[in-house]
Parts: C-alpha cells; structure tokens; sequence
C-alpha cells in the first residue's frame, strides 16, 4: 500500500505499469484549468502540449463539463454497440456534415486513435479482399497491434510491421534526402514489381506527420499521391488524430491540400480529454459485417457528449481560425528566438501543430543528441512549461497547446522556452537530469 508521505510521483512509481508511460518531465499533475496543469508541487505549468493534443480544448472547458455532467446525471446506457443513444448519432451527424464530397459514410467510435486505426486497417482488409497497405517511415497510428503493424515510427521497431506493408519515405521539405518526385517514382516501381496495386487496400497518411517529426510535406505530393491511389483503386486513409479538429487552422487538415480522403481518423482532442475516437469512411466499407470491430463502450454517451460539445465549440467559436492565427504569431516568435538561439535549426507547421527542429549546426542541419532535446523540455518544465520532443531522431520540440491558448499565453510560452534554450545552450542543465525523460 502507498505510504502517506510517498508523492504522486513515487506512488506512480510503485503501482502504474512502465509499459504505458511515456514521460518527458516530472510533471505530476494534480488538476488542471484552461491552458495550464496544477503540478504536484502547486506550481501553474502552462501545458503547451495539451496533453500531446488529447485536451483540445484546455481543461475543465465549461461547453465539455455540461455535456458530460448532463450525459452522467441521465445516462443512455454505455454501450452503443447494444443500443443507440443521442449524443452519438447527433455527433456522427455533425462529422459527417464535415465532410467533403456527397459519398455515403458512416462512423465507428472507439476510445483512441491506436483503436480507430487498427479497426480500419481491420474493415479495409475484410471489405476489400485486398491484404496489403501503404504507410511512412516515421508515422505514428497507434499503440495497438493493428495500428503498430502499419506504422513505420522507429519507437515501434521491436516489432514486426504487417506482412505486405510497403513503407515509403515522408518527405522533408528540411531535410529532402527524397524528394516528393522520388518517393512517387519509388510507388510506381514498387507497383511495377513487388506491390501489385491490385493487391493494396489502402495507403495511411499523416497529412502532417506528427511523431516522425511535425513535416509539413512539399505542397502538392498528398494531391499527387490521393490522385495514383485512385488510379489503382487504392483508398486514402487520412490520419487526423493528432493535426485535425482545428488544430492546422483547419477543420481537416487534409484540407489545406484539397484532398477528399476515402476515410479519416479522429480521436485525441476529439474527446476534449475523454477516451474517444471516430474513423469515418464509405457506408459499403463500414456496414460491412464480417469485419467485427465492435468494443462494448465505443460510442458511449457520456464520451460522444463530449465529443459534441468538442466539434461544436471548435467550429461555433471558429477555433480553426483561431489555430491559425496564433500559431502563426507562435511560429513568428520561435523564428525571432532563432536569431538568439543557433540551436533552432528550422521552425515549421501549420496552425497550432508547430515543430522546433533543434540542431548542432545549421549548415549540416544535423540533429542534436536526445539528451540536448530532452534538457530543454525539462528546463522548460522547471521554468513553468510543458511540452514533449518528437522527430526519429528525438531532435524536434513538439509545440501542440490547446486551441483556446491566449495572446498572453503564447508570450509566456514563448519567453520560457527563450530562456530554457539559453540554459541549455549555457550547460546549465546536467546529463543526469534528463535520464529519465528520454524514453522514445
Ligand atoms: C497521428 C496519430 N495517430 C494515432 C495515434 C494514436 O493515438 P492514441 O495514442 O490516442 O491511441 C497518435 C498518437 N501519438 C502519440 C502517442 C504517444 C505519445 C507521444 N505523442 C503522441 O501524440 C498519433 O499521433
């Protein structure tokens, strides 16, 4: 049992299981209101990771705890796949009306984009006939084995990607090793030889990717890559989970290209914090029977309650344009620290989905060590911020705050990580520091 003086931090330590953390500093949290975490120790921690974007809208919002407590005080059941209930037909209603095009769709709950992602992987194969998929070096769909098995993130290298999974490189404006031209000349062989097309079902795509590194890709290669998937029949998955519901400064972020994805991915944010996610995709695919993704408390009421609270305050208070606007002065501040700080090799991103590549030189445009990246965020941490590192080479601070940040709460945020740089930049923060907080 946990001692009376042990802190949350240690009772963490002795009852949750290792194999769910991935911790970046020792924030413990205690409650949380708006932008910012209470920390263990009483301190505001402004939360510019929004719990990796999972609290979309800060926490507490009012609009999410009225929809929840009216959904717990008269409770439809919790189970949808036993029974409708309102909240989930009303927000499959209004994600469907998001939609581009006038294809017929359906929507399928569950409480994660690992869930989400598997069971799609799951109905495409079933529905299609068709055993193989498309995905990236360094895309992130979950941490389940459907989802594991067509991501190509190297934190998921101990295990073996699905038979058949083609992964192509995503390519880096920052970094072009492959170009967008190359990468499509790489399909075409692989069409023309090892990968019949008639043999895939679909290709997964983060219309940023957000684990492998935030990249914008080069303009025009997702339209390039929808319109050769549509010449062989292959569906487009596009996974919104992390970039999408406003956060690009776009409803979709699919969007910001003109693609009219066959299927998309929500979760995270969608539920403001609850466990919710939605893979919506053609009424033939997802009526589809035999392909059996039923989980007993996907698209409960209380979550899609939530849900809906979620998507009608993103779009009634126009947070998509809100997105826009701030990360755009976000961007621009981290850009004016690069004049300070020659660590800050490349500041890109769209919307509230920023990533601050960390460099060793910007000519080589190497990557610092992890233990740099790692320094910073819990410099920033002990200076009052919070945000994670992501990249394949843990090299990019991953800025995702909650789309409700305010003008004042971009400048705190902004001023922090000046000053966590500088520490950093002035050896003031110690190897053993960070040993704990470098862990993908
Ligand atoms: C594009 C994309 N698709 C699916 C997922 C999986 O979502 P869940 O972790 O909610 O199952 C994720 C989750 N990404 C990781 C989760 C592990 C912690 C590090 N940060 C993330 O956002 C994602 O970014």
């Amino acid at each position: 049992m946990a001692t009376s003086n042990a802190t949350l931090g240690e009772r963490d330590d002795a009852a949750i299981a290792g194999i769910q953390k991935l911790r970046f500093n020792p924030l413990a949290a205690r409650g949380g209101r708006g932008s910012y975490l209470t920390a263990d120790d009483g301190r505001a921690i402004l939360d510019l990771s929004a719990s990796a974007t999972a609290a979309s809208l800060g926490y507490g919002h009012p609009a999410v705890i009225e929809a929840v407590t009216k959904a717990m005080a008269d409770m439809a059941g919790a189970s949808l796949l036993m029974y409708p209930n309102e909240p989930a037909a009303a927000l499959a209603e209004a994600l469907l009306e998001t939609m581009p095009g006038d294809a017929e769709r359906r929507v399928w709950y569950g409480h994660s984009g690992s869930d989400a992602n598997d069971a799609a992987a799951r109905v495409l194969e079933a529905a299609t006939g068709r055993p193989r998929f498309i995905s990236f070096i360094g895309s992130y769909h979950g941490g389940v084995a459907g989802s594991m098995s067509i991501s190509g993130h190297t934190a998921m290298t101990h295990t073996l990607p699905r038979p058949g999974l083609l992964l192509l490189p995503y390519p880096d404006p920052y970094r072009p090793r492959f170009s967008p031209e190359a990468v499509l000349d790489m399909l075409d062989y692989q069409f023309e030889t090892t990968c019949p097309p008639e043999q895939v079902a679909a290709v997964f795509i983060e219309p940023i990717m957000s684990d492998g590194g935030l990249i914008v890709p080069p303009a025009g290669f997702l339209k390039a890559l929808e319109e050769r998937c549509r010449r062989h029949g292959i569906l487009t998955v596009l996974d919104e989970v992390k970039v999408g519901l406003g956060r690009s400064g776009a409803l979709h972020a699919f969007s910001h290209e003109g693609m009219e994805p066959d299927m998309v991915v929500l979760g995270k944010g969608l539920g403001g914090g609850l466990p919710l996610s939605a893979l919506i995709g053609p009424a033939a695919i997802m009526d589809h029977r035999p392909a059996f993704a039923i989980q007993t408390t996907g698209g409960n009421p209380v979550c899609t309650a939530a849900g809906l609270a979620v998507l009608r305050t993103v779009l009634d208070e126009d947070l998509p344009r809100r997105a826009a606007q701030v990360g755009t002065a976000l961007m621009e501040g981290l850009r004016q620290l690069a004049e300070r700080h020659e660590m800050i090799g490349d500041v890109r991103g769209r919307g509230l989905a920023i990533g601050v590549d960390l460099v060793t030189d910007r000519e080589s445009r190497a990557p610092v060590p992890a233990t740099t990246t790692a320094k910073v965020i819990v410099r920033a941490y002990e200076l009052g911020a919070s945000f994670i590192y992501v990249g394949l080479a843990a090299n990019v601070l991953e800025i995702t705050p909650p789309l409700v940040l305010s003008d004042a709460e971009c400048e705190e945020g902004l001023a922090i990580i000046d000053k966590a740089l500088g520490d950093v930049a002035a050896g003031l923060v110690p190897d053993e520091a960070v040993q704990a907080y470098m862990n993908w």
